[in-house]
């Protein structure tokens, strides 16, 4: 199968990144390993993990066999995986980066983001989300600045080649980057029609960071009462213009908003679709009816985290 061309973001400190990733969230039991095997055949050379989902094992597995097969090299495929909030602690960070190349079978990963601003305590290393006798979640202060040094070092160590966050708002953000040796490069956020994250954006391309979108589709579900913006009218109109998918027509807004999409999908065909979005540009009129959908809707609020102090999602952004 020949590999469409899509375009990559350069970031100053010379990493290239393709503009579109493969989402791998709930891709379990042999779903995320046919779901990697099929992008990388597709062209997608970006592939988004996290500890948290269970699935690096089966990203590995794929990524090995491509390059077995002589499909790629290592240092063509760009792979991010994340930290989960048990780890925070600072003399744990590099026994969990280590323990997810494990996972891999690979010796390095391209970025590491730091999944979440606040902490959870460590009670094993599965168990993702400790809960205390009345059911709920465990959390812990360690303070993001020290998780983030430890997180630098990895770099020296020849674990990673990137570091970069998730989930962190502007202050958090700010913070960081007055306190840090290494800059991020990345924050991961959660981005889509109903949430647009101009200002965010904004703040991010001041600082060079490179902004992931996560939710980029706002996982829709057909069969629900709000099946989501994918099922809009408005969204189908601009997509029968082009003769594209509305799945398509929103990855480009969010491709063309300054974002790196990360949809997720098992499924071939829809792996397909959504990396055929680069012969394609939307115009200034279909930006402002998709911008019209931006009412700071939320899908993921971790509310079980919000007495955290570095809970992100107390300001606007
Ligand atoms: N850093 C963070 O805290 C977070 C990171 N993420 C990352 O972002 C990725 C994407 O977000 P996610 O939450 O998965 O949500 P998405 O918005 O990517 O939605 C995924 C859903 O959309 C369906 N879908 C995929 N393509 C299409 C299409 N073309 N048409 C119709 N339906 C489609 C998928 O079904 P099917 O598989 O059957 O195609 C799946 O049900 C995650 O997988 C993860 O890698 C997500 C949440 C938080
Ligand atoms: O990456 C993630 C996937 O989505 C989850 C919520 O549904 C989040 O907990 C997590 O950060």
């Amino acid at each position: 199968m020949s590999a469409p061309k899509a375009p990559y973001v350069k970031h100053n400190n010379g990493t290239q990144i393709q503009t579109i990733g493969l989402g791998t969230y709930t891709s379990l039991g042999g779903d995320c390993e046919r779901a990697t095997l099929h992008a990388i055949d597709v062209g997608y050379r970006h592939i988004d993990t996290a500890y948290f989902y269970e699935n690096e094992g089966e990203v590995g597995n794929a990524v090995r066999q491509k390059i077995k097969e002589g499909v790629i090299k290592r240092d063509d495929i760009f792979i991010t995986t994340k930290l989960w909030c048990h780890f925070h602690e600072p003399d744990r960070v590099e026994y969990a980066c280590r323990k997810t190349l494990q996972n891999f079978g690979l010796e390095y990963v391209d970025l590491y983001l730091m999944h979440w601003p606040y902490s959870y305590v460590h009670r094993s290393d599965n168990v993702l989300m400790p809960t205390d006798a009345k059911g709920e979640v465990e959390l812990s202060d360690v303070d993001y600045l020290d998780t983030w040094r430890a997180m630098e070092k990895l770099i020296d160590l020849g674990l990673v080649k990137n570091i970069g966050v998730s989930n962190f708002n502007s202050e958090q953000l700010k913070r960081l980057l007055a306190n840090c040796k290494i800059k991020p490069i990345h924050n991961q956020i959660e981005c889509h029609p109903y949430l647009n994250q101009r200002k965010l954006i904004a703040l991010c391309k001041e600082h060079d960071i490179i902004v992931t979108a996560y939710c980029p589709l706002g996982r829709p579900d057909p069969s629900k009462k709000q099946p989501g913006f994918i099922y809009d009218a408005k969204v189908q109109a601009i997509a029968d213009k082009y003769k594209k998918s509305t799945a398509q027509v929103v990855l480009r807004y969010l491709i063309e908003i300054g974002t790196v999409p990360l949809p997720k999908s098992s499924n071939p065909k829809r792996i397909e679709e959504n990396f055929n979005i680069f012969d394609f540009k939307l115009d200034a009129a279909d930006h402002s009816v998709l911008d019209s959908y931006n009412n700071g809707d939320r899908l993921v609020k971790m509310e079980h985290a919000v007495k955290s102090k570095n809970y992100p999602f107390h300001i606007e952004f």
